[in-house]
């Protein structure tokens, strides 16, 4: 390689180095950056919002919303940092008993907001996005409360992981659940391999996560993914009546029964969400990603 086409090759490296270096403000060390900061760089993310309701909080009930209306509740960066503030608030929620997480509109959550996804979209941002979630979705496990997740219409990706990190799963009868991260080019980011196979075993795991299918509330029910099929327009109140029949008792009960089974496997859970981590975070942004997400993006614009 002579001097002239070296230096052209060395420019096309850096170019390509400058396009994938995003607002994430890319740093060698990024591993050393502190949670904080991560959460600052994921807030920067706007879109929608997640919301702590307290109707029934006289119950020892607290329900969580998500609400981005405009994109089928797909979650932003600011997003994820609001989900981690509900968690906060629960973890003081002393006489609590439950939580339901939930959605506002016609749907569950279709996953990342992919603007934010395609804007955060490099190895860095996939290890701040992972060690944000993953350490928010732990602790929203550890709560010693009864959680469901109450889901409906399309739930995918991103919002299937969320949906799984409750105690209970409840769908309605027009859930679209799958754990569509294959076809994106990525595996999950946000700990639903870990729970999946905490949940379902080895194989269930493997069955949903491979396959990528999107499921119907039938389906879900006769896999054994979730706890019950409810009807789509009283889907909250026969969530609250479940939520009621496991929260007879005082909330000292409730809370110790649920400090053992949450913190049972504890250790074993944090080790393979790191390994979750260390696989997943160099595949966000990667070609592969980026033409499935491209691709994903134009299909969406093509349907307007
Ligand atoms: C981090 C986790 C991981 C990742 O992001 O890499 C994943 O979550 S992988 C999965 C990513 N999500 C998806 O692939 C779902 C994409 N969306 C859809 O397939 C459809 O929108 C669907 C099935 C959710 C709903 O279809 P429907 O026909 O009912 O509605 P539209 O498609 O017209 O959508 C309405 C409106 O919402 C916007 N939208 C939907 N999903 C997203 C999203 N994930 N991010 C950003 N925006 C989203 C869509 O573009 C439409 O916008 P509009 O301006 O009204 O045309």
């Amino acid at each position: 390689m002579n001097r002239k086409t070296g230096f052209r090759f060395l420019i096309r490296i850096m170019e390509r180095w400058k396009n994938t270096a995003r607002s994430f403000g890319e740093v060698s060390n990024f591993r050393d950056t502190s949670i904080e900061e991560m959460e600052s760089a994921l807030a920067k993310y706007k879109g929608g919002e997640v919301m702590l309701s307290k109707e029934y909080w006289n119950e020892g009930i607290a329900v969580i919303y998500l609400n981005h209306p405009e994109k089928k509740n797909a979650m932003s960066g600011k997003m994820i940092v609001d989900l981690r503030k509900c968690v906060a608030e629960l973890e003081s929620f002393k006489d609590g008993k439950a939580v339901i997480l939930t959605s506002k509109g016609d749907n569950f959550c279709s996953g990342g907001d992919l603007d934010f996804v395609r804007a955060s979209g490099t190895p860095q941002g996939g290890f701040f996005m992972s060690t944000i979630m993953h350490n928010t979705l732990k602790r929203f496990r550890n709560l010693p409360l009864t959680s469901v997740s109450l889901v409906h219409g399309p739930t995918l990706g991103g919002g299937a992981e969320l949906s799984v990190y409750s105690d209970f799963l409840l769908a309605a009868d027009n859930v679209k659940l799958g754990f569509v991260h294959g076809k994106m080019g990525i595996m999950t980011p946000w700990g639903g391999t870990t729970r999946l196979r905490q949940l379902l075993g080895e194989r269930k795991a493997l069955e949903l996560l491979l396959g990528s299918k999107v499921y119907s509330a039938e389906e879900c029910l006769q896999f054994g993914l979730v706890s019950k099929v409810v009807n789509t327009t009283n889907r909250l109140d026969e969530a609250l009546d479940y939520v009621r029949q496991l929260t007879i008792h005082h909330p000292s009960i409730v809370r110790a029964y649920k400090t053992v089974t949450s913190h049972y496997d504890e250790e074993q859970f944090e080790k393979s969400l790191v390994l979750e981590r260390e696989l997943f975070h160099p595949m966000w942004g990667s070609e592969l990603n980026t033409a499935a997400l491209n691709k994903n993006i134009k299909h969406l614009e093509q349907k307007k």
